[in-house]
């Protein structure tokens, strides 16, 4: 297997674990750990992700946060550039993006400082596959030539690869926050 492959078998096999976390009632604990995680960073500009599948849910920490400072959550422009991304506050209009997350109408373009990441896979040091369109690589790449940014790995812990295929571009994680445990690096 090529590396191509090799990270396709780990997507797929993640996919699975990660639909079976899936409505266990697991977001809950996971919240109560990114909220504990995030407390010092209130003030700062947060991105979040509205969930699409079967993705675990940050929107209650996202709104919690948004009473300090501003929230924002990924835009797609086009494929192969960077996410930009869009300020967003509880209850705001919302409408279907590219690939089903729903985006803002309106609000203003964020840069962020901390940026809760969407995933389908992590391992043990930080490493992450998402649904490999490399957007979050391109746009944590950008963000941190700029100035030092976090990248929090929210995720049902059946998520867990051993030893994740990572390429010079996979851009790594600074913590990761499940419903079982938190991990910073
Ligand atoms: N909730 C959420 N919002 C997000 C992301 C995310 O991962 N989660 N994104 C993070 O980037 C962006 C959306 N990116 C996506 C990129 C690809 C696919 C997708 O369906 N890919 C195909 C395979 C495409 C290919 O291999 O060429 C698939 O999975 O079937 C979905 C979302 C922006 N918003
Ligand atoms: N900074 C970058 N510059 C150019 N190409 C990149 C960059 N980052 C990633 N890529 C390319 O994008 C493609 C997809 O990358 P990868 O499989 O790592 O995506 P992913 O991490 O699963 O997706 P995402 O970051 O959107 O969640 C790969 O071919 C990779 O080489």
């Amino acid at each position: 297997m090529n590396l191509a492959e090799v990270k396709a078998a780990a997507r797929k096999a993640a996919y699975a674990r990660r639909a079976e976390a899936h409505g266990r009632g697991l977001d809950g604990a996971a919240q109560a750990r990114l909220l504990e995680l995030l407390a010092p960073q209130r003030g700062r500009a947060i991105s979040g992700f509205v969930p699409i599948r079967t993705e675990i849910n940050p929107l209650p920490v996202m709104a919690e946060m948004a009473a300090h400072g501003p929230v924002c959550v990924p835009v797609i422009e086009a494929r192969a550039q960077p996410l930009l991304f869009r300020r967003w506050r509880p209850g705001c209009r919302m409408a279907p993006g590219p690939f089903g997350a729903a985006v803002p109408v309106e609000g203003e373009e964020i840069a962020p400082d901390v940026l809760i990441v969407p995933l389908v896979a992590f391992d043990r040091t930080g490493g992450r596959l998402g649904y490999g369109g490399g957007f979050y690589d391109r746009t944590l790449e950008r963000l941190r030539a700029l100035r030092p940014t976090l990248a929090i790995g929210f995720a049902y812990a059946a998520q867990e690869a051993d030893g994740l295929p990572l390429e010079p571009t996979d851009q790594p994680l600074d913590a990761i926050v499940t419903d079982a445990f938190t991990l910073t690096f």
